[in-house]
């Protein structure tokens, strides 16, 4: 496995703790080794001790043992490149030695403006026979057209089933489960369309600010960030009907005739539709935070979204008039990953109160599936109150420990199922949504909506769905 990009942020604080794991409980191969390459100059010896320190940091205590880590480094090498320098992959092949029939998977760990070139170099370097795969990390390009250019200088090399693209997302166990809830127990199944259900929430709201990522996300913002892969991908899984296999192309034809089938937002519809935001200073978990314009390389002036809220639409017979409404944002006041299915009330009121029920799934911080219901309050009268029917996925299963999305992804990639990565299609179908999006802001200078960080966002976003009498979860 090469990891291009193995310095940086992702490398460190997921793909190696994700790998450390694997080796741990036996996972990966014994023959498997890990080349990390970046342009900075390390010895072999220089990164391990980086890698080490970063995986101590992340790895819990009790699962990080000296001799555990001294074998995993053992797989770990270093190479330093620029893989914008076509010279650097000859160096780079030099070093791997022709061997055609060993799996090599490249692990794009960088910006996306280097996929195209290091997919072009390792093919002029002859290191993309066709047992090399390549993994890219989202976002896949910053607009429809930067994507179709990056896929198609892929797709120039690697076949569409060699190409793993990865929303991490995708690897969690309880979006995962999303697939089981809905196409493994019958009775959801008749409820799950426009007749029963009221609207549905998706949200991915977030503590952190921007971190040691400023340059990047300051570019990129909250829709590019993660409405265009991470919600989108979870919208598809609660709208796609049932594919006909869990395989890879049955999974991915259903997901992507749900974002063909996304009310396309436009011109002054962002106004109506669409709320950004970006946090000010405030406080975290009691302690005083920075404005993100002042945050590390982000621009003093930026109008750079930390936050969306978006109102999203599906043309299709199972959910007309069924509004979807994603929000997520940096700095605010809690984690929390979930999905909420806000049923219908019943038809006939027999007991003139109650509210009706929801179906919650929560994918961070804890992994829960709750269903509230409605039941007869103890005691006299006929009085209804809520109760839940909860499970608690990890005590159900009583697993030691939960496995991080990548250490899924990753196994996936090194056994060749693509089942839970995009394709092309789908990342050029959610492209051609959200460019519109992006456009209208601009035309209508829609400037990001201030929200101190630690507040649940910007005011906007309760307008967003109190206007037609509902509320956020
Ligand atoms: N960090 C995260 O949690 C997530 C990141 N991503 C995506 O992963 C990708 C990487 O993100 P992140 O790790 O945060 O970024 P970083 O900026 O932290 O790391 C970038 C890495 O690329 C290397 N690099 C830059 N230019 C070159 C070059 N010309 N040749 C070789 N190596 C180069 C850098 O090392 P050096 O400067 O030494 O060359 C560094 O190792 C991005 O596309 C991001 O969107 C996706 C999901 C989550
Ligand atoms: O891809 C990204 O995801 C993280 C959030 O991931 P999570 O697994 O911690 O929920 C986000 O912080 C980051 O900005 C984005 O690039």
């Amino acid at each position: 496995m090469l990891v291009f990009g193995g310095t940086g942020d992702l490398a460190l604080h997921k793909l190696l703790p994700a790998l450390y794991h694997l080796h741990r409980e036996g996972r990966l191969h014994a023959d498997v080794r890990i080349l990390a390459l970046a342009r900075s100059s390390h010895s072999r010896e220089a990164y391990q001790a980086l890698a080490e320190r970063h995986c101590r940091a992340q790895v819990a205590r009790a699962d990080f043992a000296n001799e555990t880590w001294a074998s995993f480094a053992a797989r770990l090498d270093y190479f330093a490149m620029d893989a914008a320098q076509s010279a650097d992959f000859g160096r780079l092949a030099k070093r791997l030695g022709r061997d055609d029939a060993r799996v090599r998977v490249y692990y794009l760990a960088t910006a996306p403006s280097l996929f195209e070139d290091i997919a072009a170099h390792l093919a002029n370097a002859g290191l993309a026979g066709p047992a090399a795969r390549i993994v890219l990390e989202k976002p896949i390009g910053h607009s429809l057209e930067s994507a179709r250019a990056i896929n198609t200088a892929i797709g120039a090399v690697f076949d569409e089933a060699r190409v793993f693209r990865i929303d991490h997302y995708l690897g969690k166990e309880t979006v995962q489960n999303l697939m089981a809830l809905r196409f493994a127990n019958a009775l959801f199944e008749p409820v799950w369309r426009a007749g029963h259900i009221d609207h549905v929430q998706i949200s991915v709201c977030e503590t952190l600010g921007v971190e040691n990522r400023g340059g990047y996300y300051d570019k990129a913002g909250a829709m590019r960030d993660m409405i265009q892969n991470h919600l989108l991908q979870l919208l598809c899984l609660v709208a796609m009907e049932a594919p006909v296999r869990f395989d890879a192309e049955a999974v991915r034809n259903e997901k992507v005739k749900i974002l063909e089938a996304l009310k396309p937002i436009s011109g002054l519809d962002v106004q109506d539709k669409t709320v950004r935001g970006q946090y000010t200073a405030g406080k975290i978990g009691g302690h005083d935070v920075p404005a993100y314009y002042f945050e590390k390389n982000v621009d003093n002036d930026s109008d750079t979204e930390t936050f969306v809220a978006v109102q999203v639409e599906i043309d299709n017979w199972r959910w007309a008039g069924v509004p979807f409404y994603l929000r997520t944002g940096k700095r605010l006041a809690k984690k929390a990953s979930e999905i909420l299915i806000q049923f219908k009330p019943v038809p006939h009121r027999l007991f003139h109160e109650g509210e009706a029920n929801q179906l919650l799934i929560r994918l961070q911080p804890e992994e829960r599936i709750s269903l509230q219901l409605m039941a007869k309050n103890p005691g006299k009268g006929m009085h209804l109150k809520p109760v839940e029917l909860d499970l608690n996925l990890a005590n159900a299963f009583n697993q030691q420990r939960r496995w991080d999305a990548y250490e899924r992804l990753l196994l996936d990639v090194i056994d060749g199922d693509s089942t839970l990565f995009m394709r092309r299609d789908e990342v050029e179908a959610a492209w051609q949504w959200v460019d519109p999006i992006l456009q209208g802001w601009h035309q209508h200078y829609q400037s990001p909506r201030p929200y101190p960080a630690g507040s649940d966002g910007p005011e906007q976003l309760q307008h967003l769905l109190e206007r037609h009498g509902r509320h956020w979860a």
